[in-house]
């Protein structure tokens, strides 16, 4: 039979504070300057064998290897050196401990449960618990023999979490031990938490807002078969899961198509990130998409970046103006369709992204990869469902539905609703829109903005259309082998018109951007343009 003591409460109180912290402990040996992981087995084995007559050296061994051999000596020493020991490790412990006896008396606070819960030693212990602590429940965990868990208590700033267990030996309750946890550190991070996780869905509004498709198919106007057939085959390609290849001159609505497509697939409730692939220029344009790690590069962001592939996850990536892309930033752009894998600059990790590619592009992309400028594989691989949209000026039965529709769009502060008179829309038809359906949408703003009527007769029309009349009055008279002039002719018309617009919104970028867009033409094909006419 073993003789119930004080101290063996506390014994048991270990086993308690062992299994309920699940912490490891380490015994620093002073003489072989050795660290020991205490293991807790045998410390609970130790407990439970029943102390001192069922002592176990061996257990014991596994703790204090040297120590024991040298100190033990007798039963009541190692009583006393144990006791010591266990005490000690109370003291460093960053829980705090509170045991009490059957009779509810305090036999021990550690310094650590004085700091958390502002108790002090010797105001405490030796006192009824309920007197010392007003409001303590230990008492109740002792004579219900059931332990209380997770209870939260505040003491001035701190705020700690109590588990309260009864003590039992041999099925009688001998008393009962308290672990309290500072929990402060983590409500302050909690705090913080919830509050970057506001922030965080702020900007994950924000974010999908600015990245979202606007136009369906319904939006895209027009009531040519031709249009029809490219509507009909886009709404198909939009169900599968495919790459879609955009192609077709500019302004003739890529980009419109590009959204209708996001939006009727199953991916419409999810992001859809624009990148345009001839505004940025080449090594911005592979950090903007790939992102980066921390530190990749000088001037890079401390917290590195993630890059628009990865925004664009479970939804559509659209890459406008394909044919403007790096070749060396194509080949990275085809690992991503082919592994779903991305690596931001600088990390050597690799990201699984689920991405649908629809890439747009006015280029021929045949002879730039004749000359190097575009990779034949991943041509082949977004080429597989492409969809050309024809120049305006090959349905011209668009051109009276579009004007409309862009006329129903401005409603003038005067006249209110606008109407073209017959004349002005054959005058529409023959024109050959080298900027197509944006022109179409630039000329009727312009008419909107110029009339002093309410139905709008030829004489409102820009004067490109005047030029153009002209040019084909010549081309009825002119004799075959007068050809060649004309077309120097034409060219020098363009050439006329371009410069005055230069002159008009001068040679910055800001410039020529305005200079396209009275133009009717994208920024890049006004710098083909410039280009091929030779305007400096
Ligand atoms: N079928 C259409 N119905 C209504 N608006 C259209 C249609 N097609 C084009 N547009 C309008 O014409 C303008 C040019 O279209 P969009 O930007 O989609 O052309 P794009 O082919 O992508 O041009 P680019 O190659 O220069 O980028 C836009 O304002 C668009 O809203």
């Amino acid at each position: 039979m073993i003789k119930v003591s004080a101290d063996q409460s506390i014994l048991e109180a270990v086993r308690l504070l062992l299994q309920s912290t699940g912490r490891d402990i380490y015994y620093f040996d002073e003489e072989t300057s050795l660290e020991h992981k205490v293991n807790r087995e045998h410390l609970i084995a130790l407990v439970a064998s029943g102390f001192p007559a069922a002592l176990s050296l061996k257990s014991m061994e596994a703790i204090t290897p040297n120590l024991l051999s040298s100190t033990i000596d007798s039963s009541q020493t190692s009583l006393g050196f144990v006791m010591r020991w266990f005490i000690s490790v109370f003291e460093s412990l960053h829980d705090g401990v509170l045991i009490i006896d059957h009779n509810e008396i305090v036999r021990y606070i550690n310094k650590s449960f004085e700091r958390i819960s502002g108790a002090v030693f010797s105001e405490t212990v030796g006192r009824v618990l309920t007197e010392a602590r007003p409001g303590a429940k230990l008492g109740s965990a002792v004579r219900t023999g059931k332990p209380l868990l997770g209870v939260r208590r505040k003491f001035g700033e701190i705020e700690y979490m109590t588990d309260m267990h009864p003590i039992i030996i041999n099925g009688e309750c001998i008393g009962g031990v308290t672990i309290a946890r500072d929990i402060t550190e983590i409500q302050q991070l909690q705090t913080k938490l919830s509050k970057y996780q506001v922030r965080y869905n702020d900007l994950l509004r924000q974010i999908n807002k600015e990245n979202t498709a606007t136009y369906r198919f319904a939006d895209i106007c027009g009531n040519s078969p031709a249009l029809h057939a490219v509507k009909r085959l886009a709404e198909k390609l939009a169900n599968s899961n495919l790459p879609v290849l955009l192609r077709g001159e500019s302004g003739t609505g890529k980009e419109l198509f590009a959204h209708a497509v996001h939006l009727a697939s199953a991916r419409h409730e999810q992001a859809f990130v624009t990148v345009n692939c001839a505004a940025i220029p080449g090594p911005l344009l592979e950090s903007e998409l790939f992102g980066y790690s921390a530190g990749a590069f000088s001037g890079a962001k401390q917290s590195g970046k993630s890059g628009l592939i990865t925004l664009a996850h479970n939804g559509t990536l659209f890459l406008d103006e394909i044919g403007d892309m790096d070749i060396e930033l194509q080949a990275k752009m085809l690992r991503v369709l082919q592994t779903g894998e991305v690596q931001p600059l600088g990390s050597v990790n690799k990201m699984k992204v689920n991405v649908r590619v629809v890439a747009a592009t006015n280029r021929n992309l045949e002879d730039m990869i004749r000359i190097g400028k575009f990779r034949e594989d991943l041509f082949y691989r977004l080429n597989v469902s492409q969809v050309y949209i024809p120049p305006l000026r090959e349905r011209v039965q668009d051109i009276s539905v579009m004007a409309e529709h862009f006329l129903g769009q401005c409603i003038h502060p005067s006249f209110g609703k606008l109407e073209l008179d017959a004349e002005t829309l054959r005058t529409l038809e023959r024109y050959p829109w080298p900027g197509n359906v944006r022109e179409l949408e630039n000329t009727i703003r312009f008419i909107a903005n110029i009339t002093d009527r309410t139905v709008i007769t030829p004489d409102y029309l820009p004067q490109v259309f005047f030029q153009h009349r002209t040019l084909v009055q010549k081309e009825q008279t002119i004799k075959p082998d007068e050809a060649v002039s004309l077309k120097t002719m034409k060219h020098a018309a363009e050439k006329e018109m371009i410069v005055a617009a230069l002159t008009s919104f001068g040679r910055s970028v800001q410039g020529k951007r305005e200079a396209a867009k009275q133009l009717g033409i994208s920024l890049t094909t006004l710098y083909a343009r410039m280009s091929v006419l030779n305007i400096k």
